[in-house]
């Protein structure tokens, strides 16, 4: 089984993406939502895009943001690709992939087989999907170190690339990797020493435990 790839979300300081890049990541996330600990002004995201330019794909991720949030955003950070978290729909994907000409990757939210089985509504509307954790009612819709029973998506075959997310550490990302055959894992909470501060060395952790799965 390849490798899968890595991408460390949530990264609003130059260290922590250069963390990512040592650690041979081969996505950084730069989260544009102002409720969120690892919200990124234009003004950073602009400086961490640059650094990152042609070093590790630049990901945007976006919680039913506007058409004026998605455009600044665009403006001051070259991304490679957005990643849809709230409530996107597949014309509403669709529509910002054909605008901007980036990758489009799409977050659902899975409990239940049912949630997996949404997946196949955006096919051809995304380049990705990528399965996490249902959160609590009123608090934000991902970042929580949360994850859902891997059960539902091992071995996903469906019509569309997909990658896993929700509560992936250090400790329990192998066995994820294992038990799902996931192509991508994606972590943001798990590599952090508190919310919004990434821990370098969990960085570092978490890349070798994902090659060593
Ligand atoms: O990281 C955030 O603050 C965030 C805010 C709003 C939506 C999603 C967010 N993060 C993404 O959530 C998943 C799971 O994160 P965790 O590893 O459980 O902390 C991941 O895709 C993050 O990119």
């Amino acid at each position: 089984m390849p490798t899968a790839a890595i991408k460390i979300c949530g990264i609003s300081t130059s260290e922590a993406l250069e963390a990512a890049i040592r650690a041979r990541a081969d996505h950084a996330g730069f989260v544009f939502f102002p409720k969120s600990p690892r919200n990124v002004t234009p003004a950073q995201a602009a400086q961490l895009a640059e650094r990152a330019q042609g070093r590790i794909g630049r990901v945007g991720l976006f919680v039913d943001a506007d058409d004026a949030a998605i455009a600044e955003a665009v403006a001051s950070a070259r991304l490679d690709a957005f990643q849809l978290h709230g409530n996107e729909t597949p014309e509403r994907a669709a529509q910002l992939r054909a605008r901007y000409g980036v990758a489009v990757w799409k977050a659902l939210s899975v409990a239940t087989a049912e949630d997996a089985a949404r997946a196949a509504a955006y096919a051809g509307a995304v380049d990705l999907v990528l399965f996490d954790a249902k959160t609590p009612k009123g608090t934000l819709p991902g970042g929580m170190g949360l994850s859902f029973d891997w059960k539902l998506v091992a071995g996903w075959k469906g019509p569309v690339a997909w990658g896993l997310a929700g509560g992936l550490t250090p400790d329990n990302v192998a066995e994820a990797v294992r038990l799902t055959g996931t192509p991508l894992v994606d972590t943001s909470s798990g590599v952090e020493s508190a919310p919004g501060i990434k821990d370098l060395d969990r960085i570092d952790t978490f890349a070798r435990a994902v090659r060593g799965a």
